[in-house]
């Protein structure tokens, strides 16, 4: 067993060199100590124990870093402080350190370790020269590592952007920038210089400095601490510049630069696991020989007396391999305290990489936002710009607005004041207005005193009047009573006039020139307004040639359908008094008998003839008096051919004759078993017509034309019920248009044609007799000689009444015919005033007319009395009516009050007759039945027109009025006229 020379060895030649260059350091750091260059371990311990030379060192490399106290004569404890206080700061920056003990009784070999560490660490150029760097040439010594340590804490504390990190500071001191005269020395000094920027930034740096520093010698021999600061001041740069960009030549060196920082770290890594390797060996071999020790120590104590001197003599080795031991483990655990730094280094790195790209992606990301934000502004630029013309334009237009507004203040304050004086004049016109108007209140408030009081007066007097009005009812209730036995018997006079002018009329009608016929040549000579008619003989001369005639009517040839039918009209009312009436045209063929009874073909409604108006005006009046009566009204249609009697509407094709009930009827239907329609509206009587006349063309061939040889017979059947007394009526119109009636020469033509001449001429000529026994009142009236006679019986004589239109054609070559038609027609008239007619008849008819103007008179007589009557009625209920006026009555002048009584109010009443009672007075046409008269009185009770009037002197009473002469002359025929009162039709 032996123990290693090297334990016992004294100082090397390396340690004395290391003590060396410590001392010239501490010499040139603090000139006042004045070391010796060969300073003994003693007398460094000496200058050193009391830590204030250690605390002095300190603030002279890093000033104001740690606290120094006491002076010459210190206590031992204060001493101790000083000492702790170094250690602790080197504890704080990282740097390797020794105990207390070593500096006061053990090796001041880790005291001088620590001091050259120090120093290394404050002039990274002189790492060549430790103890630690002397094992390789690598730059980086232990300071590297505080550095790198220092640099992570760096990034980690937020990506380098402390201005003044601890590493530049440690670069900018005062000890870096003027460094000692032995760093000036110093190999690597050139290298640091070449990467110290003490101006500018490294963007500005010209490419051939960069292009210097990236040349792999100047890298390789530049400082770790040079490298760092330049990888420090590019971030820092590229942080401060806002847009984090790097040039290109700068970011090659950057890139260059931790390249070879990064080479750096792997081969001190690679250094430190050799010396861990190292050390390791070392204590292993420390251990044996400690374990060899204790063997010997322990295990021979008999010995001992022998081996006493020797132990004597391995003790204070043994201690001494104890504390290298103990160094050994302290270097072991600082060098992992490096190996964790180191990892920290390299993960640092690893995240600087990735804040690296973090911050490439952030530039994009940053350029993406900076070109979109440009493209934002350039957008609301133009929209500002936009706005900012549009609001220009809005200004413009507000600036206009207010002048226009002031414009307009000025003018509506001139008018306002305009108006404020108008105002002002009319509030004084109205003020006196007002005074005015409440003087005229007070005058009107004492008139409405007054007023008050005559209405009291009038008040009684109204109650007197109304005693006497009492009595004046009574005494026209009586009146009323004798009213109604006046107006049968004024009923009775009217149907005596209608027996003196005839219950037959006749209307002659001259058919126009149809188109293309010469005019000139007529046969009409005269048409006066009072039925006369002259006919000329164109083949005769002088007053032969001439005829004149005496009609109810002669309508010219200008006569409109409307004229004509205007006529008839009171006829066709009559119909819904309960009177029968026949209307028939008679005429050659040609002569218009169509025309006037139905219109031509396809008539317009001004064109309509009789048939049409005559429904049409029967629903009119049915209408008027639906209030007092209700009727139906019912349509039938027959044609009498070759006395053969066939009905028009009925649908049976096979037209079979239709028999005729002789006599009156209950229902009052001659042809009973003809079809019979109901009709409500003139439509349904055209569309009754249509089928007529579509029935009866069915029957005509080209060489027979059935219009003209059969009568066309159109009944309307009327029955009305009356809705108070619930009694009813029945009445026919017959509406016929009569066959041809010219003569036909039997030698002219045979067969068929014969026969239906035979018929006509037949037919005709007992319509002709019937007339003519009915216009002489003969006893004996010939119905049954034809089927025509026999269908109308019921229509023609009795209370019915007739009218025959006479239908002229004026053409030359008809002058036969139409004195013919015209000598038929006054036959059926019963008054002839021709040449044949003697001086004795014309006498007689003026007797007859005379009578007729006295009946006339009578009439009107009878006519005011029911008038007065009835005027006693109404003033009933004008003087309650003027009752209730005054007890409503408050204020206002008092009702002019009408005064009927003494001599004055005794039954003076006056008839301005009504429209209607005019035109029947001169027209003398209209027939009154006691049903018509009751509803004429309901329709027209409103017209009467009431005046007060004295009454005629010499005037009678209706009492006292002359009767009316039956006793009448004899007609020309010597028949007796003597008219039978008429009553209407009636059925219970
Ligand atoms: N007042 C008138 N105004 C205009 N035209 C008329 C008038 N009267 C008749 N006519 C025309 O004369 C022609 C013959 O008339 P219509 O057919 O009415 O005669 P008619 O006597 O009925 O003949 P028929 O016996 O053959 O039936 C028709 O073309 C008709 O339009």
């Amino acid at each position: 067993m032996s123990l290693s020379a090297d334990a016992f060895e004294p100082m090397s030649k390396s340690d004395a060199k290391q003590r060396a260059i410590l001392v010239e350091w501490l010499n040139s750091l603090l000139p006042n100590l004045s070391l010796p260059m060969n300073a003994s371990d003693e007398e460094l311990r000496e200058i050193l124990v009391d830590g204030i030379l250690l605390c002095q060192l300190l603030n002279k490399l890093k000033p104001g870093c740690v606290t120094e106290h006491g002076g010459p004569a210190q206590s031992p404890e204060s001493r101790s402080e000083n000492v702790k206080r170094f250690l602790a700061t080197m504890d704080q920056m990282g740097l390797p350190r020794f105990q207390l003990s070593d500096l006061e009784k053990g090796s001041m070999k880790m005291v001088l370790d620590c001091l050259l560490t120090l120093r290394a660490h404050f002039m990274p150029n002189a790492r060549a020269h430790h103890h630690f760097g002397a094992h390789s040439t690598n730059q980086l010594g232990s300071d590297g590592s505080t550095k790198w340590k220092l640099l992570g804490d760096c990034f980690r504390s937020g990506h380098g952007v402390h201005k003044y990190s601890p590493f530049q500071h440690a670069s900018h001191s005062p000890v870096m920038a003027e460094p000692s005269a032995t760093m000036k020395h110093h190999v690597g000094h050139k290298f640091h210089e070449v990467f110290q920027l003490k101006h500018g930034r490294y963007a500005d740096l010209p490419a051939s400095k960069i292009s210097e520093m990236m040349k792999s010698n100047s890298l390789d021999n530049a400082p770790t601490q040079s490298l760092l600061s330049v990888v420090n001041g590019i971030l820092d740069e590229s942080i401060e510049r806002k847009n984090g960009e790097i040039p290109q030549r700068v970011a090659g060196l950057l890139r260059k630069v931790v390249q070879e920082i990064e080479r750096r770290i792997s081969t001190q890594g690679e250094h430190l696991k050799t010396q861990n390797n190292l050390f390791k060996a070392r204590e292993e071999k420390y251990q044996s020989r400690i374990r060899v020790l204790e063997a010997l120590a322990t295990g021979s104590n008999q010995e001992s007396q022998i081996v006493t001197p020797q132990l004597h003599h391995v003790t204070p080795q043994l201690h001494h391999i104890k504390n290298e031991q103990s160094k050994i483990e302290e270097k072991r655990n600082v060098e992992e305290k490096r190996n964790v730094e180191e990892q920290d280094l390299v993960k640092t790195i690893k995240e600087k990489d990735d804040f690296s790209h973090e911050i490439t992606a952030l530039k994009q990301e940053l350029e993406v936002s900076r070109k979109m934000h440009e493209e934002h502004c350039l957008q609301m630029e133009t929209e500002g710009r936009g706005v900012q013309q549009e609001l220009e334009k809005k200004l413009k237009e507000v600036m206009n607005f207010l002048a226009e507004s002031r414009n307009r203040v000025k003018e509506l304050e001139a008018l306002s004041e305009s108006k404020s004086l108008g105002w002002t004049k009319k509030e004084h016109i109205y003020q006196i207005f007002t005074e005015f108007q409440l003087g005229a209140l007070r005058e009107l408030r004492f008139a409405s005193q007054s007023i008050k009081q005559e209405i009291v007066k009038t008040q009684k007097s109204y109650s007197e009047e109304f005693n006497v009005l009492g009595m004046n009812v009574k005494a026209m209730q009586k009146a009323v009573q004798s009213y109604y036995a006046m107006l049968a018997e004024n009923q009775k006079l009217h149907n005596e006039l209608q027996e003196l002018k005839g219950n037959i009329r006749v209307y002659c009608r001259i058919r126009p020139f149809l188109p293309g016929q010469r005019e000139k040549q007529s046969t009409i000579e005269y048409v006066g307004e009072n039925g006369e008619l002259i006919i000329v003989n164109p083949a005769k001369q002088g007053k032969e040639s001439r005829r004149s005639f005496k009609f109810n009517k002669v309508y010219s040839q200008a006569a409109t359908q409307a004229e004509v039918f205007s006529d008839t009209q009171p006829l066709i009312q009559s119909v819904l008094d309960g009177y029968n009436v026949c209307i028939f045209a008679y005429g050659q063929t040609g002569s218009g008998k169509t025309y006037t009874m139905t219109g031509p073909d396809k008539a317009s409604e001004d064109e309509w003839g009789v048939n049409y108006r005559a429904l049409n005006n029967l629903f009119q009046t049915s209408q008027n008096r639906e209030h007092a009566f209700s009727y139906e009204i019912s349509v039938q249609m027959v044609e009498i051919y070759n006395e053969q009697v066939r009905d028009l509407l009925s649908s049976d094709t096979s037209q079979k004759r239709l028999g005729i009930l002789s006599g009156s009827q209950p229902n009052g239907l001659a042809v009973p078993d003809a079809t019979m329609y109901p009709v409500k509206a003139t439509s349904d009587v055209l569309h009754l017509m249509d089928v007529g006349l579509k029935n009866r063309a069915k029957g005509s061939t080209a060489l027979n034309e059935r219009s003209s040889r059969s009568h066309s017979i159109l009944s309307i059947h009327a029955r009305g019920v009356d809705q108070k007394t619930r009694s009813s009526m029945q009445s026919s119109l017959h509406l016929v248009d009569l066959a041809g009636s010219e003569r036909v020469d039997r030698s002219e033509v045979t067969g068929d044609r014969l026969k239906e001449a035979q018929h006509i001429n037949k037919s005709l000529s007992a319509l002709g007799d019937v007339i003519s026994a009915l216009a002489q009142k003969s006893p004996h009236i010939p119905y049954r000689n034809s089927k025509l006679t026999q269908v109308l019986q019921g229509s023609l004589g009795g209370n019915a009444k007739t009218l025959m239109f006479v239908q002229l054609n004026p053409e030359v070559n008809s002058y036969s015919e139409t004195l013919s038609t015209l000598k038929f027609a006054e036959r059926a008239s019963g008054v002839e005033l021709g040449a044949a007619k003697s001086s004795k008849d014309g006498r007689d008819v003026r007797e007859l007319m005379e009578q007729v103007a006295s009946l006339k008179d009578t009439i009107a007589k009878k006519d005011e009395e029911i008038e007065r009557l009835q005027l006693l009625k109404d003033l009933k209920n004008v003087y309650a009516g003027a009752n209730n006026d005054a007890n409503s009555l408050r204020y206002g002048t008092p009702q002019r009050s009408m005064k009927l009584s003494g001599e004055e109010g005794s039954g003076l009443i006056e008839k301005a007759a009504s429209d209607e009672d005019n035109s029947e007075e001169t027209d003398g046409s209209v027939e009154r039945s006691p049903l018509a008269e009751g509803a004429r009185r309901s329709e027209n009770i409103d017209k009467l027109k009431i005046v007060v009037r004295s009454p005629r002197a010499g005037e009678k009473s209706p009492k006292e009025s002359p009767r009316v002469s039956t006793g009448l002359k004899k007609s020309a025929s010597g028949a007796n006229l003597s008219p039978k009162p008429p009553t209407p039709r009636r059925w219970q």
